[in-house]
């Protein structure tokens, strides 16, 4: 099952950038990860260009009022979700400053929150793949998960 990650707008904090580039790095070694970027907008122009993107994955909508869940049930979603064979690729979809429209959240298949705090997109996408590393070594056994 491939993980895509899409993000509205490329990071342009520095410590974002080595952020992004440290866990990418990482991950390459678990499986195929994908990280594209779409361009920064307003709300209604970069959600329905996070849905086209999106088109015929199990998406995941990144959002502050989702699910909040335990980094065990983020792996054990994950095993479940490659379980049901038809899924063939996941997408998180992370919102640029206004953030997902109301639209979005309805239509993505799941929506799942980092904590209740409002991060700033940038921060959220290095926390996002800081869990799918921490999850992708949880699922091999690995001690970085303790
Ligand atoms: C600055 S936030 C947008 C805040 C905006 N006020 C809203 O209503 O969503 C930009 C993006 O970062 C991501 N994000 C921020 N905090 C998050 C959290 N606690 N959990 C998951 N994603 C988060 C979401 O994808 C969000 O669309």
């Amino acid at each position: 099952m491939r993980i895509r990650i899409l993000a509205a707008g490329k990071p342009a904090l520095a410590y974002a950038k080595s952020g992004v580039e440290e866990y990418l790095k990482r991950l390459s070694r678990y499986g195929a990860y994908e990280l594209e970027y779409l361009k920064a907008g307003d709300s209604a122009t970069v959600s329905a260009a996070l849905l086209e993107r999106s088109a015929g994955n199990f998406r995941i909508a990144m959002d502050e009022r989702g699910e909040v869940l335990a980094t065990q049930a983020w792996a054990d979603k994950f095993a479940s979700l490659e379980l049901r064979g038809e899924i063939k690729a996941l997408s998180f979809l992370i919102g640029a400053s206004d953030g997902h429209t109301p639209e979005l959240r309805q239509t993505c298949d799941a929506v799942w929150s980092l904590s209740r705090l409002t991060m700033q997109h940038e921060l959220a996408l290095v926390v996002l793949l800081e869990q799918l590393y921490r999850v992708a070594t949880l699922r091999r056994g690995e001690p970085y998960h303790r």
